[in-house]
Formats: C-alpha cells, sequence, structure tokens
C-alpha cells in the first residue's frame, strides 16, 4: 500500500565493537519524502544509510524496506531498487561516460540494448550532461560533471530510493547549488524518495522536506526544516541551526 512507510528503521542498535554507533533508532520514511541527514562527524550517518541497503545489518531491532526486512531479502534485487551516489562517485575510471550509466541497465536488459540506450539518453538528459560527454572518461570530466554522471548511474535502473552521502562534497560553491537545484528539480519529476547526508546546515535545510538531525547514537530531532529554525530540541540544533 501506497500509505505504508518505504523504509522503517524497528529500535536498531548498531556497534562497532565497543563502539555504540546507533542506540534504539525507530524511524518511518513514507513514499516520495525527500530527507536530509546532518550531525557531528562520526555520529552514525553512513552507517545508517548502509543498513538501508543491507551493506550493514543491525545488532538489534530490523530495518524493513517497502515492508520486507533487509536482512531477509535478495540483497542483489534490493540494491537494483536502491541507488546509492557517495562523495567522489566510485566511476568506473576504465569506463566512459556512456557506459558508466549504462552498467546496471546492462544487466537488467540483457537482451533489449536499444532499451539500454533509451534509458542512458533519457538520464544524461535528467542530469543535464551534454551528449557530447558520453565518451569521455571519468579522469576527463569536471567535479561537477562527474557527480551528475554519479547521480545518474544511481537512477538509471528507476530505484524507488535513492541514498546519497554527502555527494555534493567535492564541488565548488556554484556548482553545488546547481547540483542542489538539480537534485530537487529530479526528485519533483522522478518521485523517487531521497535520503541524503550532508554536513552542510544550509543544505540540509534547502533540500530536505524533512530533516534528521542526529549526536551521540541517536536522531535528537526530526522534522520539516522550519520546526528545527523556530523550535529546535537541544543546544546541539540550536547551535547549527544558529550557525
Ligand atoms: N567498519 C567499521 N569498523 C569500526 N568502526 C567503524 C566502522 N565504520 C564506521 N565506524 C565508526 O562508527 C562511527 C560512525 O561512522 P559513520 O561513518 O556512520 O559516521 P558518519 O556520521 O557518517 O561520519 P562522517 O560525517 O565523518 O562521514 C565512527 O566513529 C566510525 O569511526
Amino acid at each position: 500500500m501506497s500509505g505504508d512507510p518505504i523504509i522503517r528503521f524497528d529500535h536498531v542498535g548498531k556497534s562497532y565493537g565497543v563502539n555504540d554507533v546507533l542506540t534504539d533508532v525507530s524511524l518511518s520514511i513514507a513514499r516520495g519524502e525527500f530527507v536530509t541527514v546532518i550531525g557531528s562527524s562520526g555520529c552514525g550517518k553512513t552507517t545508517l544509510l548502509k543498513l538501508i541497503n543491507g551493506l550493514l545489518s543491525p545488532d538489534t531491532g530490523a530495518v524493513y524496506v517497502e515492508g520486507r526486512d533487509v536482512s531477509t531479502v535478495d540483497q542483489i534485487v534490493l540494491r537494483r531498487n536502491i541507488g546509492y551516489a557517495i562523495q567522489g562517485v566510485g566511476l568506473f575510471p576504465h569506463m566512459d561516460v556512456w557506459h558508466n550509466i549504462a552498467y546496471v541497465p546492462t544487466l537488467l536488459n540483457k537482451q533489449n540494448k536499444e532499451k539500454t540506450r533509451r534509458a542512458v539518453k533519457k538520464w544524461m538528459e535528467v542530469v543535464r550532461l551534454d551528449p557530447a560527454l558520453a565518451r569521455r572518461y571519468p579522469a576527463e570530466l569536471s567535479g561537477g560533471q562527474k557527480q551528475r554522471v554519479g547521480i545518474a548511474r544511481a537512477l538509471a535502473a528507476s530505484p524507488d530510493i535513492l541514498l546519497m552521502d554527502e555527494p555534493f562534497g567535492a564541488v565548488d560553491d556554484i556548482t553545488r547549488k546547481a547540483l542542489q537545484d538539480e537534485i530537487l528539480r529530479i526528485h519533483r519529476e522522478q518521485g523517487v524518495t531521497i535520503v541524503f547526508i550532508t554536513h552542510d546546515i544550509g543544505e540540509a535545510l534547502k533540500l530536505g522536506s524533512r530533516v534528521l538531525v542526529m549526536d551521540h547514537g541517536g536522531i535528537v530531532q526530526d522534522g520539516p526544516p522550519d520546526e528545527l529554525r523556530s523550535r529546535p530540541a537541544t543546544a546541539f540544533v540550536r547551535e547549527l541551526v544558529g550557525g
């Protein structure tokens, strides 16, 4: 049912050895939401994201994606439905732009090259990559162009969920603003559910219809940007939005 959360954390705990990173985190994200996640360095943001796509498993509690416990579903099927874009992008250096974006569609449409061709063309248009760049290799692109390829590649399997881990961290301010506007437009047009980690409070408040603030093993505030500004739940949040 569309009213059910697309992502749900049910009393999730996660530790690395003696380091309790997440303690009793419960959280529901509805289909189509744009959630930004911000918090101090090392507070567990990336851990939270990797629990969604099954790269990590919870020690206690459970994570559900589309109603299914992530620890029991086929990991390949799960990850096809979840795009993952990270800072530095992780593009395949030996593949040109076209083949980087075509990677997953090629796996999905083995018998149908035309379908893959259409998908790559579409996603290059969506992220506004000039078709003339299709044969360039990652080393021949600007930081912003690489980031666009990373987003196109993450979207090319038409996932329901897009996880983004500081995707715009390594670009200049002007490029960053352009990419922020693009991701807002893509979210509006494609209806994909986005969970987006950032260090930048301005970015968190601009992009998220909902902002999660993490501190010391858990979520200290979870609300729309206006609520963070008008009613910061802790001194940490007040400092964050005031700074
Ligand atoms: N594989 C691991 N083994 C041991 N400790 C880890 C591992 N991965 C992360 N940690 C630790 O867990 C904590 C949370 O890490 P995580 O990457 O989730 O934080 P983060 O909020 O994304 O940090 P940052 O904003 O600096 O990227 C950190 O203290 C980190 O050092």
